[in-house]
């Protein structure tokens, strides 16, 4: 697995850059072949009061799916991304967030991801057609 320093490191990137003063500051691990973040959104993350604001779960579901693809050693860039509101996703509630690769045409790389309360209540699916550019330097 790629560490996310170096050239390709992205540490303003929103969601996962160390040095973005706005960022979500994600930290990343992989568990056989998941790959998994953390999360306990606040209320600047919010739309209606209590709720993630859907543009954040979609940010955390796209870093989950296209981040899984750079972290295997490739640049890579989300060509499409479906996300399923299921439930309200809380505010202040720890999350946990995955994604999963499930198929590949081509340079196109299918995931899929998921977001997780602690109960195991699934509030958001995702789905990323990732776009492989190219074979990241070592
Ligand atoms: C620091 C570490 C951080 C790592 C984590 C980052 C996580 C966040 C990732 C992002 O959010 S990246 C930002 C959002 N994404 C972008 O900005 C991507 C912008 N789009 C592009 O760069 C290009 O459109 C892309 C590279 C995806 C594809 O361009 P190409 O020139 O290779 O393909 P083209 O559009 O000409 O399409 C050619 C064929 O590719 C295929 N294709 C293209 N887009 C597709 C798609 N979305 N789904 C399926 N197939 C697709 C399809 O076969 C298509 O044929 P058709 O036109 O006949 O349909």
């Amino acid at each position: 697995m790629r560490e996310r320093s170096g050239r390709y490191s992205g540490e303003m990137c929103f969601a996962c850059g160390i040095n973005n003063p706005i960022g979500l500051k994600l930290k990343f691990r992989e568990e056989e072949d998941t790959y998994i973040t953390n999360f306990t959104a606040g209320t600047e993350h919010q739309s209606y009061d209590g709720i993630v604001h859907g543009g954040i779960i979609s940010t955390l579901l796209d870093e989950v799916m296209t981040g899984y693809i750079y972290a295997k050693g490739y640049n890579a860039v989300t060509a499409r991304l479906d996300v399923r509101f299921r439930k309200p996703t809380p505010i202040g509630e720890p999350l946990k967030i995955t994604g999963k690769m499930i198929g590949q045409r081509g340079n196109m790389i299918e995931l899929s991801g998921t977001i997780e309360l602690a109960d195991g209540t699934i509030t958001a699916q995702g789905k990323a057609t990732v776009a492989v550019l190219e074979e990241l330097e070592q």
